[in-house]
């Protein structure tokens, strides 16, 4: 069931991906009728948030055991939750569906597509993110906030007639004096949410030092500001093992094979036993995201960079080493062509079964054959009903709970190669 309208795309990009979803091979096997389907539904779950959130326990601090009864008093104090059962060191926590009942209040508050998305992640409303309010908004006012899916509402606008969808319910923290009229940019929260249309929980200082959301090493970014957060979180975590630098991976390798510099990068090639190539990526699995401004070109520009990433990935890892290749998107361009390119292009990889094995086959249209396919994890969103009933109402099974946390996930993808000695 769908409540929000579908993904709204460019043309161009929206025909791109129809078409990856409409090539030779699957329309073999699917039909033109059920590959339009499958897209379909996928734009229609890219707009929705997946019905679970997964945090990595710490456990060199504590057990998933203890933490999930931790994380689980917090819940109770921010509000009704459940969690899943747990994997070796992750834990899941349900977003309680769908409430469309909420009443609405008449002062609204518009915001931009990225803060209505946080929104349904669990987010309250920053002063930045408020594109338009009601002429009488006060402090304290209960106000109904709507996402402005199409870009079109004015900043500092009073009314906004354009289309928009409703993310929930909240208490302004700020009039629309202060929003609009400061002399000086305002910052902070600007709403508080109180009734989201999806209860997600959020957890920004939720357990810090036990939980922390995905990501567990990152040895290089080319992006100052990301390595400074990894050097942040693995002191809070007490990561000694983790260093991170801020260096344009394209060039990690050292030349040639002699002693590297320094202890950071360029690295000697062979060097390394695993390598986890979480590659810069389109990004389209990213839910909910109702509107995607991303042009055909900038879609298409990150097969290049994810190639030569590989390539160094490739150069860095011993002979006998493992590769993870991973992205949050589900083109076939940026997934499974770049691992069928891979194979041809280094004959020493091989693609290896992965362990858990949570997700799908790799999608067909990239000539890989259904052995390769089943050893690939593709996380396709459509694959789980939309579902306008609350998780937690007691109706589902354990086994279901798990099923539906597995499926209603974003988007994304993983290769896992072994590099034959
Ligand atoms: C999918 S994100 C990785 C997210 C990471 N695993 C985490 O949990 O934060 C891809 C990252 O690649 C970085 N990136 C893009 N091009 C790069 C390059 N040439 N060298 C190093 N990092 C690069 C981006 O800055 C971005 O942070």
């Amino acid at each position: 069931m769908s409540f929000f309208p579908k993904i709204r795309l460019r043309k161009e990009v929206e025909e791109y991906l129809r078409s990856a979803y409409h090539n030779s091979e699957l329309l073999a096997t699917l039909g033109e009728e059920e590959a339009e389907q499958k897209f379909l539904r996928l734009q229609n779950h890219l707009s929705h948030p997946p019905a679970f959130t997964t945090v990595r326990v710490n456990t060199r601090l504590i057990s998933v055991e203890n933490a999930k009864q931790l994380l689980s008093e917090e819940i109770h104090k921010i509000r009704r939750g459940m969690l899943l059962p747990n994997m070796e060191d992750i834990t899941s926590i349900s977003a309680v569906i769908c409430r469309r009942s909420l009443k609405q209040h008449p002062v609204q508050v518009i915001v931009g597509a990225q803060c209505g998305n946080a929104v349904l992640r669990g987010a309250h409303v920053y002063s930045a993110g408020i594109l338009s309010a009601s002429k009488w908004m006060k402090v304290g006012d209960e106000v109904s906030v709507y996402s402005d899916v199409e870009a079109r509402c004015k900043r500092g606008a009073t009314e906004f007639d354009g289309t928009k969808v409703f993310v929930g319910n909240g208490i302004s923290e700020l009039s629309r004096s202060e929003i609009f009229c400061s002399n000086s940019p305002i910052k902070g929260k600007g709403i508080r949410m109180t009734e989201p249309v999806y209860l997600s929980p959020s957890f920004d200082n939720v357990l810090p030092g036990y939980i922390f959301l995905q990501g567990e090493v990152i040895a290089m970014d080319k992006i100052a500001n990301k390595v400074e957060k990894v050097k942040q979180k693995a002191s809070v975590l007490k990561l000694n093992s983790i260093q991170a630098f801020c260096y344009n991976s394209t060039k990690a390798v050292t030349p040639d094979s002699g002693d590297s510099q320094g202890p950071g990068p360029p690295f000697p090639p062979e060097s390394f036993d695993r390598v986890l190539l979480d590659a810069p990526c389109s990004g389209m699995g990213q839910r909910p995201n109702m509107s995607c401004a991303l042009s055909l070109k900038e879609l298409t520009s990150y097969q290049p960079l994810q190639r030569k990433l590989f390539s160094t990935a490739v150069s860095l890892l011993k002979p006998g080493g493992t590769l993870v290749y991973s992205t949050c998107t589900i083109t076939l361009s940026e997934n499974e062509q770049l691992v069928a390119w891979a194979l041809t292009t280094f004959p020493c990889l091989q693609l290896h079964p992965q362990d858990p094995r949570i997700g799908g086959d790799g999608l067909m249209g990239a000539g890989l054959s259904p052995d390769q396919l089943k050893l690939l994890q593709r996380f396709d969103p459509s694959l789980a009903e939309l579902h306008d009933f609350d998780i937690n109402d007691g109706t589902l099974e354990d086994q279901d709970r798990t099923l539906l946390a597995n499926t209603d996930t974003i988007g994304f993808f993983i290769a896992k190669f072994v590099k034959q000695g």
